[in-house]
């Protein structure tokens, strides 16, 4: 019975995530959308979400009551912006449900709220929910640690509507690389360049942000030796491939103790 499978509250529906989310769950067999939550004043507030996305009635009406949306799930997709994120942290470690962050931007000081939330609660986060992204975060690590000495840049492109650069995936990709180097990433970090830089600091790892048009979301590793060069790349096409993994991520979750999961943990990579 529907009933008596977890129920999942789906964070910031109306945006490009939060509509794909819904999609993918009204066709998940093992959850249920249990809520529908979007700021105070949005105009979906008091519809049905089916609706308010111009398809069919889903029997969920969207608020913008935090704990009336919760209070029937057992998990919660969040793909909103830094300052919900954090406020739904706590709310969902009160209400003992899974947490699925997919949000970027996060800063170190909104990380530590979301490891001192995951001391109670279930809580998986990663700046991308892909299958292909979380193989290529493997493969960028085994590369940079292999390709001694060869200089390493993530190039990454994503639509206009875009808020923050580096992507979450960029940042992803670059830690890998630093790892599989030995390195910390905010020692090696260099952000895009401009002007007279003067020659490339060896050891670094560079990265360049391109905003454009609808481009769901490109990421190319670059590792460039003397007369040769390996390209990573992952391209995405349909926004669907990360609500599909934040679904994975949420029935995963159901099964585990409290702690701060990546992807990786969920996939077994
Ligand atoms: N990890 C992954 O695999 C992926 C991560 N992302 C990330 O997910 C996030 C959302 O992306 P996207 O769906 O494209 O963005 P959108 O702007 O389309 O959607 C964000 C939604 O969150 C809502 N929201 C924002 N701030 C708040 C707030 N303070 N309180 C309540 N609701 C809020 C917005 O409402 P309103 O419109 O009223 O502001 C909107 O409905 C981004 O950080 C993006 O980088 C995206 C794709 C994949
Ligand atoms: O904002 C997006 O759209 C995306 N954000 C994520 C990121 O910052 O890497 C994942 C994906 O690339 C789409």
């Amino acid at each position: 019975m529907a009933g008596d499978l977890p129920g999942i509250v789906v964070a910031g529906a109306s945006g490009r995530m939060g509509r794909m989310l819904l999609q993918v769950l009204s066709e998940e067999p093992n959850l249920r959308i249990a809520g529908a939550l979007e700021r105070p004043g949005h105009d979906w507030i008091g519809s049905d979400a089916g609706e308010a996305m111009g398809g069919a009635p889903l029997g969920v009406t969207v608020t913008d009551d935090p704990l009336e949306a919760m209070a029937s799930a057992q998990g919660v997709i969040d793909f909103t912006a830094p300052a919900a994120t954090i406020e739904m942290a706590d709310l969902a470690a009160q209400a003992r449900a899974v947490h699925v962050i997919g949000t970027t931007g996060l800063s170190a000081e909104d990380i530590a709220r979301i490891d001192a939330a995951a001391r109670h609660a279930v809580i998986v986060r990663a700046g991308n929910m892909s299958l292909g992204v979380n193989l290529l975060v493997q493969l960028a690590k085994q590369a940079a640690a292999s390709l001694e000495g060869w200089d390493v840049e993530i190039v990454e492109a994503h639509h206009h509507h875009k808020v923050d650069a580096p992507s979450g995936t960029a940042l992803m990709l670059g830690e890998a690389a630093a790892e599989g180097r030995g390195q910390d990433l905010e020692k090696v970090y260099r952000a895009a360049r401009d002007g007279i830089t003067g020659p490339r600091e060896a050891g670094t790892i560079g990265f360049s942000a391109i905003r454009a048009g609808d481009i769901v979301g490109e990421h190319d590793v670059i590792l460039a030796g003397q007369g040769e060069r390996v390209v990573l790349r992952h391209v995405a096409t349909d926004r669907a491939i990360f609500a599909r993994g934040a679904v994975r991520a949420a029935l995963w979750g159901q099964s585990q103790g409290p702690g701060h999961y990546s992807m990786a943990d969920v996939l077994g990579l």
